[in-house]
């Protein structure tokens, strides 16, 4: 193993990523471990150089005080305590923090400042040859960054052991199907198992018209779809996730209870019983990008702006029927290469079109027509708690309309949406 680490303990800090992010930004490999790890667990760690023993607010659980074991507090290791109450000295100021971590990791603990991604990937593969061994591993591929990167890492690691399963539902935009092929079976020549399901999920969805309804059928007709090709394939004995640190972090701590406990692939009956491969579990989502960009997965791929698990199905507004649907691909589609071709892409954070089922009254060579207005919404956000609209150039705007209302069928009209977050959600339904 390449990375030398620095452990951090929670002690109910809310703080514990931001620190292992400050000690991953020193060029040094972090993890967080719950208060109550043992010293023989600490061993079992590669190359731990010293840890971190991070106090807060939630260092009582249950009206009990917790603490981390004397035998740590005892070991060989360096040890660092740090008490947000103030009891034990760590400086407020940002950059006298700075100083006194790096004083630590590279004084105390004379840790080496070799955490990149090159050795990241090299240490990922040994350990996933070391787990999967001459077995077999199953991944649900979306193409989105996340099942997309572990997807390029697996390939390094065991090449045809992996299957990859897509399934192309009918919901995701305009050329992603055929971008997964493309990258995973042409370029990196993995075995891809790719799902035609469209009729399927389009029949089922006919005539629903609730939002969660609608999203129950799309995520339980996902889990039927994936359990019948995993059925069709022998001797798999491991389950590849897309599962990153984020996810692990706002499913609860020992201190912090369940934000939402976070399933990739949940749902698939017992008897599949799968162990896990988790190759990205420890990494935030710029380091998730930043090792997919070092696998050569593409830009468009690694950088792809987020999207919402049931696809253009919530964009779709109301009861999906085939030709709206098609609508809203074609105007998305418009959307998202005129703001390329215009310098927003990358600097907006999400942008997409929404159709809602209704018509209104148009004119379409000089007769009449009752057509569908296409709604465009382009925000900004931090923590997509709230969200700003972006301030699109007018004539931009006026040239998009004028693309949508002439090459996609059944639109006579385009609305901007105003709205910020609050009041609006950024998606529709
Ligand atoms: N159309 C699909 N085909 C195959 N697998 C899928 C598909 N949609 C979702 N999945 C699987 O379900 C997981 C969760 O999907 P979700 O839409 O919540 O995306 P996510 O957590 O952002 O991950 P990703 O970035 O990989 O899409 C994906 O990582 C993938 O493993």
């Amino acid at each position: 193993m390449k990375q030398d680490m620095i452990l951090v303990l929670d002690l109910g800090s809310q703080e514990n990523p931001r620190l292992a992010r400050e000690i991953r930004s020193l060029g040094v490999y972090s993890e967080i471990h719950p208060h109550d790890i043992t010293l023989e667990q600490v061993h079992a760690l590669p190359n731990v150089k010293g840890i971190i023993v991070n106090g807060g607010p939630n260092r009582v659980v249950d009206g009990v005080e917790i603490d981390v074991s004397t035998e740590i507090y005892n070991c060989e290791l360096p040890v660092l305590l740090v008490d947000h109450k103030g009891e034990v000295g760590w400086p407020e100021d940002e950059a006298d923090r700075k100083e006194a971590l790096a004083n630590f990791v590279f004084g105390l603990c004379q840790a080496e400042p070799n955490w990149n991604m090159e050795n990241f990937i090299a240490d990922q593969v040994e350990l996933i040859r070391r787990q999967v061994g001459d077995k077999k591993v199953l991944l649900a591929l979306s193409g989105g960054v996340d099942s997309s990167v572990v997807a390029a890492l697996l390939i390094k690691a065991i090449g045809k052991q992996l299957t990859c399963v897509h399934v192309n539902h009918g919901l995701l935009r305009k050329g992603e199907p055929e971008q997964v092929v493309k990258v995973f079976r042409d370029e990196m020549d993995a075995n891809l198992v790719y799902v035609d399901a469209v009729d399927r999920f389009l029949d089922k969805l006919a005539g629903v018209s609730d939002p969660e309804q609608k999203r129950k059928i799309i995520g339980g007709e996902f889990i039927r779809v994936f359990e019948e090709e995993a059925r069709k394939l022998e001797g798999i004995s491991f389950l590849g996730q897309g599962t990153i640190y984020p996810d692990i972090i706002e499913s609860g701590t020992k201190t912090v209870k369940a934000v939402k406990s976070h399933h990739n692939v949940g749902g698939l009956p017992e008897d599949l019983d799968f162990e896990l491969v988790e190759p990205l579990k420890m990494l935030f989502k710029d380091e998730v990008r930043a090792c997919g960009k070092a696998l050569g997965l593409p830009d468009s791929m690694v950088y792809r702006q987020p999207f919402p698990g049931p696809g253009l199905g919530v964009r779709c507004l109301g009861a999906i029927t085939r030709d709206r649907l098609e609508a809203v691909r074609e105007s998305d589609a418009i959307l998202r290469e005129e703001f390329a071709k215009n310098g927003l892409e990358g600097k907006v954070w999400q942008y997409f079109t929404a159709i809602p089922d209704i018509k209104s009254v148009g004119v379409r060579d000089g007769v009449r027509a009752d057509e569908w207005p296409v709604i465009i919404r382009a925000v900004n956000t931090v923590d997509a708690m709230t969200a700003t609209v972006e301030d699109v150039p007018f004539a931009l705007l006026q040239h998009i309309t004028d693309r949508i209302t002439h090459e996609v069928k059944g639109v006579n009209r385009v609305l901007y949406d105003l709205t910020p977050k609050p009041t609006g959600t950024i998606e529709w339904e």
